[in-house]
């Protein structure tokens, strides 16, 4: 795993010795000979592992009191430090003011980089386990087998291993963030951060400082942005289109500057990452509004990827809620249920304009509901939530009565011709299925949506 890390210490051949090494095992190192130094090169760009020489000759501050202006501003970078001979009470009391491990010296190379290894996983794991509690799914892998989901997983595969910047358009809930994840994990990137920020989350005014971090008086605890956070990693720009016009200028600067300057703070700092960003809004009336930026959009999709909505893969609806009521089975303990045939096509035929997320919240509601009932009783139509029924498509004929104004031969006609289109709509144009559901041949079938004009 690749990191950026910070070695500080007063002798030259110590922090080249140490630097060589860590290169070896492919990380990217930094040094810095006093304190003034290292604290420079944190504000530069905040490192991920830092190694700290407990005594700092001829610096303003000594080892432990750099230990501590750092953990001051960056209690989750992990500080090893390196001590002399004679030192090692003074190393334990670091430890006990926050430093992560330390390292006496005369060294072992395979000491060394055994502990920074371990520092940087400790961090990842941290790191994760935040990202995780904050994440509402558990989903690594993207479900489903029809023909839009088969296509989206082979642009996503072959986009994952280039750097270019990709935009995810699609509906609400149906899946953006987690193709953006799935282009961070089979990326190069995907040891690095995966950062996501909500921009329709996030007041205009609070935007900026979420974004690009703030610089504060030494010694105060200061906000790192969401940019700098994901060095050399993927910041996820969700909901791109809601970003204040002002921040859309300055995400251009950075866009083609690969640098950017903090709130309130005068240095360009520097990162290394890879934008994906989403919107569900119709961006080109935005821009044709003036309210997104048309060079921006051109920058950030240079690589557009459309996310189907549920309605249009409908085929996958029967896998993604086995998979769901498993998931919801595990986290909550209550026992999966089976789905009646005809509630399952109440299931498929509805509309789900909040698409995946929706589906996935109805069957926690159903398994909630049905939790007390029989565990061989499937679940019944008549037991879906009522959300689920008003969604199904109204047809035409039923809308308007039209129906009834018909003789018999006309209206059989009417409703044979929406009864199948729906079936077929379900199904996925997939002739041979929908022929097996309704019960016909599959050529007495293609004869009568023929003789029906579909
Ligand atoms: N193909 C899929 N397989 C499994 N789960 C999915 C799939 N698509 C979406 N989900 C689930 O649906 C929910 C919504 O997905 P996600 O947050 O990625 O959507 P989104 O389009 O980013 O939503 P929003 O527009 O609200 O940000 C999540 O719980 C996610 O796990």
């Amino acid at each position: 795993m690749a990191s950026d890390i910070l070695i500080v210490d007063d002798e030259a051949d110590i922090r080249e010795l140490v630097a060589g090494l860590l290169e070896d095992e492919g990380h990217e190192t930094r040094t810095a000979g006093n304190s003034d130094a290292a604290l420079q090169a944190i504000t530069d760009r905040v490192p991920r592992l830092v190694f700290l020489d407990i005594w700092l000759q001829g610096s303003r501050l000594d080892g432990l009191d750099l230990l501590d202006a750092i953990k001051a501003q960056h209690p989750e970078v992990p500080v090893v430090m390196i001590s002399g001979h004679g030192n090692i009470e003074t190393a334990v009391s670091a430890i006990r003011r926050g430093a992560y491990d330390y390292i006496e010296k005369p060294f072992k190379a395979d000491r060394l980089v055994l502990i920074a290894e371990r520092a940087l996983e400790t961090s990842k794991l941290k790191r994760e386990v935040l990202e995780l509690k904050r994440r509402s799914t558990d989903f690594a892998e993207l479900i489903g087998k029809s023909q839009p989901m088969n296509q989206l997983r082979s642009v996503i595969e072959r986009v994952s291993p280039t750097n270019s910047r990709v935009m995810i358009l699609g509906a609400s809930g149906s899946g953006k963030e987690m193709v953006a994840r799935a282009i961070h994990a089979a990326s190069p990137r995907a040891s690095g951060p995966f950062v996501a920020l909500n921009a329709a989350a996030i007041t205009p005014d609070r935007m900026e400082l979420e974004l690009f971090g703030n610089e504060t008086p030494p010694g105060t605890e200061r906000k790192i942005g969401a940019l700098e956070e994901a060095h050399r990693g993927v910041l996820y720009l969700d909901e791109v289109a809601d970003m204040p016009r002002e921040t859309q200028n300055r995400i251009l600067r950075v866009l083609t500057e690969q640098t950017f300057e903090r709130v309130g703070g005068s240095k360009r700092v520097k990162v290394d990452v890879r934008i994906i960003s989403s919107t569900s809004q119709n961006l080109d009336s935005l821009i044709a509004e003036g309210l997104f930026r048309e060079d921006l959009y051109h920058r950030l999709a240079v690589v557009p990827i459309q996310v189907p909505p549920l309605a249009d893969r409908r085929q996958d609806v029967p896998m993604l809620i086995e998979a769901f009521m498993n998931q919801i089975s595990e986290q909550t303990g209550i026992k999966t249920k089976r789905i009646s045939d005809e509630a399952m096509a109440v299931l498929q035929a509805s509309e789900w304009p909040g698409n995946v997320r929706q589906l996935r919240n109805n069957v926690e509601r159903l398994m909630i509901l049905s939790r007390d009932t029989d565990a061989d009783h499937p679940i019944t139509a008549d037991m879906l939530p009522n959300e689920v029924g008003d969604m199904l498509p109204r047809t035409p004929s039923q809308a308007n009565g039209q129906i009834l104004a018909l003789p018999l031969r006309d209206a059989r006609e009417v409703f044979e011709k929406e009864y199948l289109v729906a079936q077929i709509n379900r199904f996925g144009g997939n002739i041979s299925r929908t022929a097996e559901f309704v019960g016909m041949e599959r050529s007495a079938l293609h004869r009568k949506l023929k003789s029906l004009g579909i």
